[in-house]
């Protein structure tokens, strides 16, 4: 069986976060990234995405993060149908480049409580995988059993993901080149001991689920469970897919060399 692999496609790389404009996609990078994932087509993989500014302004609007009612339940249908239209362009260009990438949407199988997944079943996810297709996920708002429904980051799926399908290498693609220190290093090696050394920061941009020190909360707690996963630039993408050095951090486990 090939290796398995989780890439999760940064909202900030493939939309434009940072102008403030809701539902501006970056078709360009798409492109790139869908033929550079063409090149290794022997790979198993499963995409996750981000919102990027197709998700995060709508779920701000409508204060989803601080749970929903009646009040404010329309917000639940606008962040969902905001990131959807992003994965149907992110399946389509896949899929134009001859990749078998199919949408698979958290709200629709997957339920919250307090923010934290609980209820889901992923068999659908392995038979994909085994079939070679590409199951593409994204950040989505799911209905939670405390909150009436919550925002789900991709970095949360890629936690739980990476736990229970058992995947070989994990790697977050984003806008910068890693976890940056006080002095704008990539910090090449973090473990769970030494992240309170760093300071780290949310997004430059409107973000509901917390920037990097999100990611790197939701990295830590796979450390926890001996999983390394790794952050990178999005233009080091190839790098990470062959195993090569991608010039960015890995997240470790602590006893591990
Ligand atoms: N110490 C840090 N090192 C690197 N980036 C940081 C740090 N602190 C804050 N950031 C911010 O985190 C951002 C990356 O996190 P963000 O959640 O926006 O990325 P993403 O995962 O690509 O987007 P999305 O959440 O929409 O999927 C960077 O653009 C940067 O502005
Ligand atoms: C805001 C929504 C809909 C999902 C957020 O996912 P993220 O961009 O991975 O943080």
């Amino acid at each position: 069986m090939p290796d398995r692999i989780i890439l999760k496609l940064g909202g900030s790389v493939i939309t434009d976060k940072e102008s403030g404009e809701a539902g501006v996609i970056r078709e360009n990078i798409l492109q790139e990234v869908a033929r550079s994932l063409k090149e290794f087509a022997d790979i198993s993989l499963l995409l996750i995405h981000g919102a990027g500014s197709c998700g995060h302004p709508q779920a701000q609007q409508y204060k989803i993060q601080y749970g929903v009612s009646t009040e404010n339940r329309e917000g639940i249908y606008e962040t969902h149908i905001a990131v959807s239209g992003l994965n149907e362009l992110v399946v389509k260009t896949l899929r134009n480049e001859g990749i078998e990438a199919i949408s698979v949407h958290p709200l629709e199988g997957m339920v919250a409580s307090e923010g934290e997944l609980t209820g889901y079943c992923l068999d659908h996810l392995n038979l994909m995988m085994s079939l070679g297709l590409v199951p593409v996920l994204h950040g989505d708002v799911v209905m939670d059993t405390k909150k009436g429904a919550c925002i789900i980051s991709g970095d949360q799926l890629v936690r739980v993901l990476a736990q229970q399908l058992g995947m070989k290498r994990i790697g977050l693609a984003t806008d910068v080149a890693g976890l940056l220190d006080a002095d704008g290093s990539v910090v090449r090696e973090l473990r769970p001991s030494m992240a309170h050394t760093i300071r780290i920061g949310g997004s430059g941009s409107v973000d509901v689920t917390g920037g990097m020190k999100g990611k790197i909360t939701e990295l830590l707690r796979l450390a926890d469970m001996g999983i390394e996963s790794n952050i990178f630039h999005i233009s080091r993408l190839k790098e990470f897919l062959s195993g090569a050095d991608h010039g960015g951090t890995r997240i470790m486990p602590e006893d591990v060399a």
